[in-house]
């Protein structure tokens, strides 16, 4: 196992709380807010920090929801903040360009993470090239993994490892793997590019199970795991950081991340920020069911209410319609559709 980043510990975790739970926040962080999430992770020994709107480098748009902060800006206020912590950002081809990494990489991130549909990975070569001529560590991240089979998955993984990925992610973007499910994916990953990248996963709560998963991926041979302090993400939110950190330290698995200190920054620093907590409610039980894109809760919410239908009929029709993301308009068609006009 290619083990180039994480030798003393047992698992790399990278807190997603400023990236993924920008979708919750619907993009409305502040620089004190990111400073102080940064401050007190940084604090509790998280080794990963990443900070970008919620859909990527570029992310802020009409079609995604403007940020309240320029993210470029955010990424500068992290990186200043972070004593030991690494800053990560996140960019998903089209969304964002090329341009946008090296402004990221000048502004104090060491990780670029590319992020595409997990049967599109040839459109992140030229990125992965680019990131790795710019010295920046970097991640590929396999979006919606839940709709591919093992082998499919690990197929576009070695095209992200041949393009210069340095850890492919299994990235359960719905919340709908379950365990042997999640074990499967990143066993595949670990026969077909173990011998020259890590493994990684990404969870969503929309089942109740991140936790879970994120330890059936650590077994399975994963090496970094995403999670957010207090679920702070899309759907039901994120891996919950704390408590992986609670649950690791119990199975004895090393994660260099102060139980005590996380649960603190979690509860009083992270919480405040949150407009309301992640909720494993009914909308987001449906996408996690269905296999919908967590980051489709907010625009499914405003779209329900603006036509006036029911927000778990229109995640439902849209897990049928397989909506990947940038489909987000879709969810107005289903809508009208719902209410027969
Ligand atoms: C829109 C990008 C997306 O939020 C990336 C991610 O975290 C996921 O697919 O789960
Ligand atoms: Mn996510």
């Amino acid at each position: 196992m290619n083990r180039t980043f994480s030798d003393a510990l047992d698992l790399r975790i990278t807190d997603t709380s400023l990236r993924d739970g920008s979708h919750h926040k619907r993009h409305q962080f502040t620089a004190t807010e990111v400073r102080d999430i940064v401050a007190a992770l940084d604090g509790a020994g998280v080794p990963v920090i990443e900070v970008t709107h919620g859909d990527g480098l570029g992310g802020s748009s009409f079609n995604y929801g403007f940020s309240r902060t320029p993210e470029q800006e955010l990424i500068t206020i992290a990186a200043e903040t972070a004593q030991r912590a690494k800053i990560a950002v996140l960019m998903l081809p089209g969304v964002g360009v090329k341009d946008d990494i090296v402004v990221a990489r000048d502004n104090g991130a060491s990780v670029c993470r590319i992020a595409t549909h997990c049967t599109e990975a040839d459109v992140s070569e030229q990125h992965f090239g680019l990131a790795r001529e710019l010295g920046l560590e970097t991640v590929g991240f396999l979006m919606m993994a839940h709709s591919q089979p093992p082998e499919v998955l690990a197929a576009q993984a070695r095209i992200m490892v041949d393009a210069g990925c340095q850890c492919v992610y299994v990235v359960d973007s719905a919340g709908a793997l379950v365990l042997e499910q999640v074990a499967d994916r990143v066993a595949a990953l670990v026969a077909e590019v173990g011998d020259e990248a890590q493994i990684g996963f990404h969870g969503h709560e929309n089942l109740g199970v991140a936790v879970a998963n994120s330890v059936a991926a650590a077994r399975a041979g994963a090496v970094q795991i995403d999670g957010s302090a207090r679920r702070f993400g899309a759907g039901a939110g994120n891996t919950p950081v704390e408590a992986f950190v609670g649950v690791c330290d119990k199975l004895g698995i090393r994660t260099g991340i102060d139980f005590f200190a996380i649960a603190d920054a979690a509860e009083d620093v992270v919480r405040p920020a949150m407009p309301e907590e992640c909720l494993l409610d009914r909308s987001a039980l449906m996408m996690g069911y269905a296999g919908v894109y967590s980051s489709f809760l907010k625009h499914a919410a405003r779209q329900a209410e603006r036509y006036g239908v029911s927000e778990a009929e229109l995640l439902v029709k849209a897990g049928e319609r397989k909506l990947v993301g940038g489909q987000e308009d879709q969810l107005i068609d289903i809508a009208l559709e719902l209410r027969g006009s």
